[in-house]
């Protein structure tokens, strides 16, 4: 089933949580909610579900307006983080709930129910615990049973807050990828909430990323690593070195580094400049090649298994900032701590204030540069 978010506003008393919210989900797909707390994804998935209702706008499931519908009419299944499941039952009972308080109309067999139970568990791969207790359980196959009883009652898209958040790395990482198959085998419509970007970037076909109740960006684990919409988005996808400088005459300028911008516009005068560049497209070298290279001091080294962070000092700026290298690289520069080196800046996104506009808030705008 497809989802589709039309110009939704959400307030709590005076606070507004969700400012004008619109998403498209296509149906099978899955799509993880990202951003800091608080910036409006619980609040988004409540109102799909139905457990909340907005100021304003619309949800349509498969282009039907659902807006003022109830959660049941709605059919998702919802999971959250902390597994709701019914401690007096059985797995088995608790797998069967949704199905066995079904009017008796709706209700399937017993015999219907027990294979229907059964399968579900060789699908959440949990069987042959059927008799046990939730109490008896690892917090991960908790959490396989309550997508379990979820995915009961045949739901048509699942919503899942913050599935795995409450389970350490390893389970964490296991039921990713556990996740990842049961999308692939059912083709259900998945919405997901996270905080966690490595989660949504492994699991997701679609990342919406969201802050302070707007969405920044939605595009493919791809798209926002490479190509982020704004500051925020870069900032927010991993480790981020940020450079201040100028912009004039088409020229950022950077400290000592000079980079040339395609950015007519920005001819014939001179405007604040932000570059920001992952720690890992930082080139290291022990002479200078060219003018894009400049002088900085080693202060820390760190020993990241397979990668070498290093935290630098720019010379001529005296700004701080990351680089990373593989182990081999970092053995053939032979790198010590207060040493100096000389770096390149390579793959910088530079960001303007919005020179034409002159807006309040400042408005940001990728510059494509050239080196
Ligand atoms: N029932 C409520 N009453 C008042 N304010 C609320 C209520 N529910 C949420 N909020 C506020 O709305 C904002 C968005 O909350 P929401 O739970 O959607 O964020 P979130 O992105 O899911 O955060 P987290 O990752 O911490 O769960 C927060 O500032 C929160 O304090």
């Amino acid at each position: 089933m497809s989802i589709e978010v039309v110009n939704i506003t959400k307030s709590y008393k005076n606070f507004t949580a969700l400012h004008n919210v619109s998403l498209q989900i296509p149906e099978g797909e899955l799509v993880a909610l990202l951003g800091p707390s608080g910036s409006g994804k619980t609040t988004l998935l409540r109102l799909i579900a139905g457990l909340e209702q907005p100021e304003e706008g619309a949800i349509l499931f498969h282009g039907e307006d659902n807006t003022n519908r109830d959660v049941r009419e709605r059919q998702g299944g919802v999971v959250f983080q902390h597994y709701a499941l019914f401690r007096h039952m059985t797995i088995f009972d608790n797998i069967a709930f949704g199905l066995a308080v079904r009017n008796r109309k709706t209700r399937p067999t017993k015999q219907e129910i027990k294979e229907r139970v059964h399968s579900l568990l060789r699908l959440v791969q949990l069987d042959g615990l059927a008799h046990r207790y939730p109490s008896q359980l690892s917090g991960g196959q908790r959490q396989r049973v309550a997508l379990a009883r979820a995915l009961a009652v045949e739901p048509k898209f699942l919503l899942l807050d913050e599935p795995f958040g409450a389970l350490d790395t390893k389970v964490r990482q296991e039921l990713r990828r556990w996740l990842r198959h049961l999308h692939e085998k059912l083709g259900l419509t998945i919405l997901f909430v996270t905080h966690d970007q490595e989660e949504a970037m492994e699991l997701a076909d679609q990342v919406v990323v969201m802050n302070e109740g707007r969405v920044e960006q939605v595009g493919s684990p791809e798209e926002i690593y490479n190509h982020p919409a704004n500051p925020f988005v870069y900032s927010f996808l991993g480790r981020v070195n940020l450079f201040r400088g100028r912009v004039r005459d088409g020229k950022v300028r950077l400290g000592e580094a000079e980079f040339d911008t395609e950015w007519e516009n920005l001819r014939g005068g001179e405007w604040p400049a932000v570059g920001y560049m992952r720690p890992h497209d930082v080139e290291i070298a022990l002479a200078a090649q060219d003018s894009k290279f400049v002088q900085a001091q080693i202060q820390h080294i760190s020993l990241l298994g397979p990668i070498i962070r290093l935290d630098l000092k720019r010379l001529d700026t005296g700004e701080l900032f990351e680089a990373e290298l593989t182990r081999q690289r970092f053995c053939e520069l032979d790198l010590q701590e207060k040493s100096t080196v000389f770096v390149k800046l390579n793959n910088l996104a530079f960001y303007v204030e919005d020179a034409e506009e002159k807006v309040p808030l400042p408005t940001f705008i990728p510059i494509q540069a050239s080196f």
